[in-house]
């Protein structure tokens, strides 16, 4: 795998976009965990191909093993690693990254945000006295 991990994400449908029949124009068919075909305004499909497709059923967990488990282990031994999230307005790139909510949610529920604080101190080995970890958090609202 290269160094940069690109990946998309749908959400489901929320309960306004179902009673609106949006159902019915969803315009993304899923081909395999990694493509899926893109109908356009003219009908024509097109197929995009990214490092893993996580589609409506996708779960917090899935992403975060994917993701971020690989940036938690590296960054425990020294090697930097970033996520971002790009998509418009509503997307979901909020609930991929935090969940539902920061503070109280159900723990399946839970995004990349905690779930990444919890892996590094899981990773950090209390066994090895030689080592000394130090962890420091810095955030962009
Ligand atoms: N995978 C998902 N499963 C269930 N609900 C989701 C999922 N992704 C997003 N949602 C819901 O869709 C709505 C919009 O998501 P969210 O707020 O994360 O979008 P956003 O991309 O951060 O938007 P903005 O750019 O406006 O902040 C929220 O109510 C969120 O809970």
């Amino acid at each position: 795998m290269s160094n940069i991990t690109v990946c998309a994400r749908f959400r489901p449908l929320n309960s306004k976009e179902k009673l609106n029949g949006d159902a019915d124009s969803v315009c993304i068919r899923c081909i395999d965990s990694e493509t899926f075909v893109f109908k356009d305004d003219k009908d024509e499909e097109l197929a995009f191909s990214f490092d893993r497709v996580f589609y409506e059923e996708s779960k917090q967990d899935d992403v975060y093993q994917f993701i971020a488990l690989p940036i938690v282990r590296d960054a425990v031994n020294a090697i930097n690693g970033t996520i971002i999230t790009y998509g418009q307005t509503g997307a979901g790139k909020t609930y991929s990254m935090e969940g539902p909510g920061i503070l109280e949610c159900d723990e399946q529920k839970q995004g990349l945000l905690p779930r990444v604080v919890k892996g590094l101190f899981d990773s950090l080995s209390p066994s090895d006295e030689e080592v000394t970890f130090s962890i420091k958090l810095s955030m962009v609202p």
